[in-house]
């Protein structure tokens, strides 16, 4: 197992951030830890990495005593915070990954013209970081998590604030990672994320688990269903003849319609083909379940 945590907990005073977690994470997996606002993620994270000394319980990543070894761990792990940044603000990106090569000791251009084509750095290797745009930013931080080629990759948050295309090229880029055989923790506020990216996800809320499982699995348990909004070309009938949907709102005369359906009853592919035979498709998004009312839903369940 890369990650094997055993009746976790960490106290901030009388708060516990962490209230006696386990779980165990194989290696090559990719695996959503989701939460509301405050769940314990963050603090978990920090454990994972040897950033904070947990209050009890064990932690093991990549085998190692986080705190006690966190050095060598350092050389098997790579972690990106969202929104706090690994790289030097004042010093062009590329002397930030100089100096992250020297730090782990390792020839890092042939690895970073990889990295740098991957991510399209190529612009703004040379800029300071504190010009560069989020988007950039963040690709910047990802690289810099991945120059020493770790076998996990942690992530708290890092699709946040992104706009759809740069999210959705760092997705793309992530699951290459994994594909390549690297793990992914992936602590998220963002079900587009869960989805594209992982095939696990555990739950935690006020610091405990609460669901581990796949999406589709705790979709059914509570009922998250996602939406599928189709503009049509010209206006048409309500669309709620559509096996596995529910129609949930027609707008503009019937050019826009709403159908929600469960993961795992059917699939978008099964539903456009029912709604190609009453109406022509101009264009079709998909609204994912919050993840806060998500996990409100669950906690309901469970109290
Ligand atoms: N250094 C600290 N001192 C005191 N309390 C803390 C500290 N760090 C976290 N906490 C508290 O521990 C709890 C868990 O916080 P944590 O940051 O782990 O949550 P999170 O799930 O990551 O939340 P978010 O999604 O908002 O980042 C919260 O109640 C928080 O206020």
């Amino acid at each position: 197992m890369i990650i094997e945590v055993c009746g976790l907990r960490r106290l901030f005073g009388r708060v516990a951030a962490v209230d006696g977690l386990t779980f165990g994470i194989e290696r090559g997996d990719a695996v959503g830890y989701i939460g509301a606002n405050g769940a314990g993620k963050s603090t978990t994270i920090k454990m994972l990495t040897g950033i904070l000394r947990p209050t009890a319980g064990t932690v093991r990543t990549c085998g190692l005593e986080p705190m006690r070894q966190r050095r060598r761990l350092a050389r098997r792990i790579g972690v990106v915070f969202g929104q706090r940044s690994q790289l030097w603000w004042d010093l062009p990106l590329r002397d930030s990954y100089r100096a992250l090569g020297a730090i782990h000791r390792l020839d890092f251009r042939p690895r970073l013209a990889e990295l740098a084509e991957r991510l399209d750095l190529g612009d703004f290797l040379d800029t300071p970081v504190r010009q560069l745009s989020l988007g950039q930013r963040i690709r910047g931080e990802v690289a810099a998590a991945l120059l020493h080629a770790p076998e996990l990759l942690i992530l708290d948050e890092p699709t946040i604030g992104l706009d759809v295309l740069s999210k959705e090229r760092l997705r793309s880029f992530l699951i290459e990672q994994r594909a390549a055989g690297t793990s992914l923790l992936l602590a998220t506020h963002d079900m587009g994320d869960v989805r594209r990216l992982t095939d696990r996800l555990l739950v935690v809320d006020h610091g405990r688990l609460a669901f581990d499982g796949t999406l589709d699995g705790l979709a059914r348990q509570v009922g998250a269903e996602r939406i599928l909004v189709l503009d049509l070309a010209e206006p048409a009938p309500p669309l709620d003849f559509v096996a596995g949907t529910r129609l949930v709102g027609v707008e503009a005369g019937g050019l826009r319609q709403r159908l929600s359906f469960a993961p795992g009853t059917t699939t978008v592919a099964a539903i456009l083909a029912a709604v190609a035979t009453a109406a022509q498709l101009h264009d079709l998004t998909i609204e994912e379940p919050d993840i806060e009312a998500v996990v409100r839903r669950l906690y309901s369940l469970s109290t």
